[in-house]
């Protein structure tokens, strides 16, 4: 496939180099939607500016300059039926700018979608591959003997989704876990694993709840002067390699992961551990480098990089000695440039951590591990799941409340905006949570597959179909369940903070998961509706064409011919909602089209059968690049 804004200016851009032999810049040309024509390039306006500047070339008016850049466009060029000037606002044209609407041709269309069916699997065009390159992402990371909560769960969706599509466009992916696997934690959680469990290897031992073991331990932590002392040695004696720490380590280290792959796995991620444990035995040799290098400073006893402007800086080894989360980072961070390769780092956290990976990337550069034209590094942060959840107040306290702008009074009762937690006040349980978005759509299935069937009896007088397998409609509710969530998180700009809400999440008539997946599964039933053999419809794809009869078969098919470019703007701006957008436009460009272009029985049954082929394929692609499983039937 190719970007049709690359190969239009492209096409452009050696007009203008005709017309003016000097131009330096490409020409930008980018899509527009709902209009008379499809493209449009502003910079006729934008090159006007700099010629007049340098006063060279010669044409009085950005008009009479546009025009030149068209005249010059090679006019045997398959893809544009016509270009006209509009002036930007209103005025004299004599002073005005121009921009240039692009219109596609009608047969470059046909031809693209034809291409599209003819290949096994869609992809890039050769030499748009990234081959060589070597993005490490950094996502998910969890910590062991804590609960992967909320924030994890974006780090999750949105990282899988990044390289997925990064995967598509050639990119040498690694898939990193940084897993919290390290640290003083430790200490206490073995001081009470020895206290409970005090011969671990020989017991059969069932730690239950993590999360409350982890509890138990830091409140005798903060309260028993004993078991903190021992919990300080247990660091100590980790950090050098103490055996009989090692194993319990070991052990709380297995337990978690049993946690965390049971979420991948409900998820459909692959990613690889390489946790803070892994740099460990850099640490040492890297401060002690970096002290003799006279890039540390003493701040009160602790080793600490100060970055100029910044007002915090790196701590690097904490005043007992101790490493922490930035030596980690610093470690990783040369790790993944000097021995992974990686052409690009890219960190996947919520937004809270800006100024971390912020002082990271400066002191990067500082130590001079990090060359920005070398290498470039992203942190994709993202906003805060809220919840919105209903709260008695007392009357006295609501004006103190409203003033903080974040609730809405409404009677006893005031809607409170706050971060995600449980009942209980911990962090959410992902498993519960997806469990609730699985048992949730079970029901709105059940309720659509009820509806479908009062209907069928009433047109049909046939019989009832709900006779879906349990066990069928089990896998159908996981899968709807989960790709909303995934869906809604993906659709959101991800620097904001968005609102839990199952609702909103599964709500079959809005911009959700569901609805994406019922336009999915419409296309289908109507493609077995027209009931070809699949070697009929190869044949058909042999030897039909796809023509455009229809606006709205205009429409939708260009919308598929749009995947490059919105791939294209999700990497550049790491904004997955590029491609959310792209298949919601093909769902409401589908209904469009049906509700006015009838498939089966009409005269042009077959381009419309290959116009449904493509948008399956292209729909089932864009689902897979966001980590959505699909449904095939309701
Ligand atoms: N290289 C990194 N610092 N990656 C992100 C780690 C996230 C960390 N474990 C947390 O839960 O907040």
């Amino acid at each position: 496939m190719i970007s049709l804004p690359k190969y239009l200016s492209q096409l452009i851009s050696k007009g203008a180099l005709k017309t003016m032999p000097a131009l330096l810049e490409k020409i930008q040309v980018t899509p527009e939607r709902n209009k008379d024509w499809d493209y449009t390039s502003p910079s006729a306006i934008k090159i006007y500016n700099m010629t007049k500047k340098s006063g060279s070339f010669g044409f009085p008016t950005c008009q009479e300059l546009a025009n030149a850049v068209v005249a010059n466009i090679e006019p045997e060029n398959p893809a544009i039926e016509k270009i006209e000037l509009k002036q930007a606002g209103q005025g004299d044209p004599s002073k005005a700018g121009f921009f240039l609407n692009i219109t596609l041709k009608n047969e470059f269309i046909e031809n693209e979608v034809m291409k599209l069916l003819k290949v096994q699997h869609l992809s890039v065009e050769e030499e748009e591959k990234k081959e060589r390159q070597r993005v490490v992402v950094d996502f998910s990371s969890p910590n062991i003997a804590k609960n992967m909560h909320v924030g994890h769960l974006r780090s999750t969706i949105q990282g899988d989704s990044i390289c997925r599509v990064l995967e598509f466009m050639g990119y040498d992916v690694l898939r990193t876990n940084h897993l919290g696997d390290w640290g003083t934690q430790f200490g206490m959680l073995i001081a009470e694993l020895d206290d409970k469990f005090p011969d671990l290897i020989n017991q059969d031992v069932d730690l239950g709840d993590l999360q409350v073991f982890y509890k138990s331990a830091r409140k005798r932590f903060d309260t028993d002067d004993e078991f903190k002392k021992r919990s300080q040695e247990n660091v100590v004696k980790l950090q050098s390699g103490d055996e009989h720490c090692m194993v319990s380590w070991k052990f709380l280290c297995d337990i978690s992961r049993l946690e965390f792959q049971k979420i991948y796995e409900r998820l459909d991620i692959k990613i690889e551990e390489r946790g803070e444990s892994f740099y460990n035995p850099l640490l040492k040799p890297l401060v002690e480098e970096l002290e003799a290098r006279g890039f540390t400073k003493d701040d009160k006893g602790a080793k600490c990089i100060f970055i100029p402007k910044q007002k915090v800086p790196l701590m690097v080894q904490k005043s007992d000695g101790g490493f922490n989360y930035d030596t980690t980072d610093i470690a990783a961070l040369r790790y993944r440039i000097e021995e992974q390769k990686g052409d690009w780092l890219i960190y996947i956290t919520d937004s809270g951590q800006e100024l971390h990976f912020k002082l990271l990337f400066e002191g990067g550069k500082l130590i001079g591990i990090y060359d920005p034209a070398k290498t470039r590094i992203d942190h994709m942060g993202f906003g805060l799941v809220l919840q919105e959840s209903e709260e008695e107040v007392k009357q006295e306290d609501s004006k103190e409340e409203e003033k903080k702008g974040e609730e809405k009074k409404g009677g006893e009762k005031k809607k409170k905006i706050e971060k995600m937690k449980s009942r209980d006040g911990d962090t959410v349980k992902l498993q519960s949570l997806l469990d609730e978005a699985k048992a949730r759509a079970l029901k709105i299935f059940t309720e659509r597959l009820h509806e479908q069937d009062a209907n069928h009896e009433e047109s049909k007088g046939q019989q009832s179909k709900v006779q879906v397998q349990e066990s069928d409609l089990e896998q159908t509710a996981e899968i709807l369940g989960i790709s909303s969530i995934k869906y809604y998180d993906l659709k959101q700009n991800r620097i904001q903070n968005y609102v839990f809400s199952f609702d909103k999440m599964l709500d079959p008539k809005g911009n959700t998961g569901v609805y994406l997946q019922y336009a999915y599964v419409r296309v289908l039933s109507i493609m077995r509706k027209a009931n070809y053999s699949p070697e009929q419809l190869e044949e058909i794809l042999q030897n039909e064409r796809f023509v455009i009869t229809h606006k709205r078969e205009r429409e939708l098919a260009l919308s598929l011919l749009r995947l490059p470019e919105q791939i294209d703007l999700t990497l550049s701006e790491l904004q997955v909602n590029r491609i959310t957008e792209l298949l919601y436009e093909i769902a409401v460009k589908i209904s469009e089209f049906y509700s006015e272009c009838k498939v089966i029985g009409s005269p042009e049954e077959k381009s419309r059968i290959l116009l449904l082929e493509a948008t399956r394929k292209t729909m089932k692609q864009v689902f897979t690049l966001l980590g959505m499983q699909t449904i095939e039937r309701i």
